[in-house]
């Protein structure tokens, strides 16, 4: 069992509060990953479950028992940062038996861990070769193989897929997954990328500011962010959010987006969400996957296309209409020009509604 509880974590550094408030339990075996953009306080977060800095205030708890006190060495934890930290000195094999040896496991037994952390990193052919000879992304597979192989309850993971290319950071993610499925470790995993939390992590925890904003599965909170900040963080590009101001509709409601028209009519629950909110001045959010076009006269938004963006056979369309902007994804867009004005509505279901004040995402009811 390795489950972390962080109660009412605070910390300061002098004045500056890089971590604010944070309530976050982390389940036993999970891949838990913590997301945020630069200086949000993921690492201060890590390095106090490591306990290479201590709280503030607040305590953490692996399962159940406060270690807050608890020294480094004695948490049990394995640690593997952006920059790998292994011994150039020594071979590959040497490396991975390290920590082993200094549990004093049996040589047999060290042997049998050693071919099977190699196995699941791929690092067979380089064993015998010296780590000062290693390519960027083999060592930091090295450094993630020494971390894993004596098998720690808790693997903690800063940015480690920072510093190597990007064909072999989507070889890692896979692994690191496959890793982690093999060890059944409980595994929390820092990064600044999106696609990494989202590809690896049975949750995501999404940090900005010292302060948490949301935890949940990776479909949750892409499809449901709790705020404007979440909306727009996950996914490339974000969510569209466009400014508007809720109107009565045919007895229904509706949002007025100025320049790049209005909606059709919300669906029921969402418009008696923002009847309950009260809210007035809202963003109209809807991914950008989730535009479809929409026959001439109906209701939709309505904007001119300003850029052509073709990344191969997929292509982004940036849309303005004065102030407001959106983006739309789609695989087939051969077709559009730039100047062309196009009619949208979004996919059945997708509409989300936030606060323009709080930034609050309005509840269905
Ligand atoms: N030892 C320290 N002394 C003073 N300020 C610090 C210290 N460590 C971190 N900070 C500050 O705390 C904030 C959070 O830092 P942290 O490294 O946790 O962020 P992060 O989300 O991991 O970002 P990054 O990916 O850039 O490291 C930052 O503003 C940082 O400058």
């Amino acid at each position: 069992m390795a489950a972390i509880h962080l109660q009412n974590l605070v910390k300061h550094f002098g004045g500056f509060a890089a971590i604010k408030q944070m309530d976050l339990e982390i389940r036993d075996k999970e891949f838990m990953a913590l997301l945020g953009p630069s200086g949000c306080g993921k690492s201060t977060t890590m390095n106090i479950i490591a306990g290479m800095e201590n709280p503030s205030s607040g305590r953490v708890m692996f399962d159940g028992v406060d270690v807050s006190q608890v020294p480094m060495g004695k948490r049990g934890v394995g640690f593997v940062f952006q920059n790998y930290a292994i011994f150039t000195h020594m071979t590959v094999r040497q490396n991975l038996a390290y920590g082993l040896k200094v549990r004093r496991l049996p040589p047999k037994e060290i042997e049998e861990k050693v071919a099977k952390i190699a196995g699941l990193l791929q690092l067979e052919p380089y064993l015998d070769r010296p780590a000062a000879k290693l390519s960027v992304n083999i060592l930091q597979r090295l450094a993630i193989g020494r971390s894993a192989a004596v098998n720690p309850s808790i693997f903690l993971l800063d940015e480690p897929l920072s510093n190597v290319d990007a064909a072999f950071r989507a070889v890692m993610r896979t692994e690191l997954k496959h890793l982690q499925r093999e060890f059944g470790q409980t595994m929390v995993y820092v990064t600044h990328d999106q696609l990494e939390a989202m590809t690896m992590a049975d949750r995501i925890a999404v940090m900005d500011h010292g302060l948490l904003q949301q935890v949940g599965s990776p479909l949750e909170v892409y499809n449901n962010p709790c705020n404007t900040f979440v909306a727009r963080f996950l996914g490339a590009p974000g969510m569209n959010l466009i400014a508007g101001t809720v109107i009565e509709q045919n007895g229904s409601l509706a949002v007025d987006c100025g320049p790049a028209g209005r909606s059709e009519a919300l669906p029921a629950p969402l418009a008696a969400g923002l009847r309950k909110a009260g809210a007035k001045e809202v963003f109209f959010g809807v991914r950008p996957e989730d535009l479809e076009f929409a026959s001439e006269g109906g209701a939709g938004l309505s904007m001119p296309v300003v850029f052509v963006e073709r990344i191969g056979p997929r292509a982004i369309l940036h849309l303005a209409a004065g102030d407001r902007t959106a983006k739309i994804v789609s695989e087939n867009l051969v077709a559009v020009t730039t100047g062309e004005r196009l009619r949208l509505v979004p996919r059945p279901g997708r509409v989300r509604l936030f606060d323009a004040g709080s930034g609050r995402a309005i509840l269905e009811v």
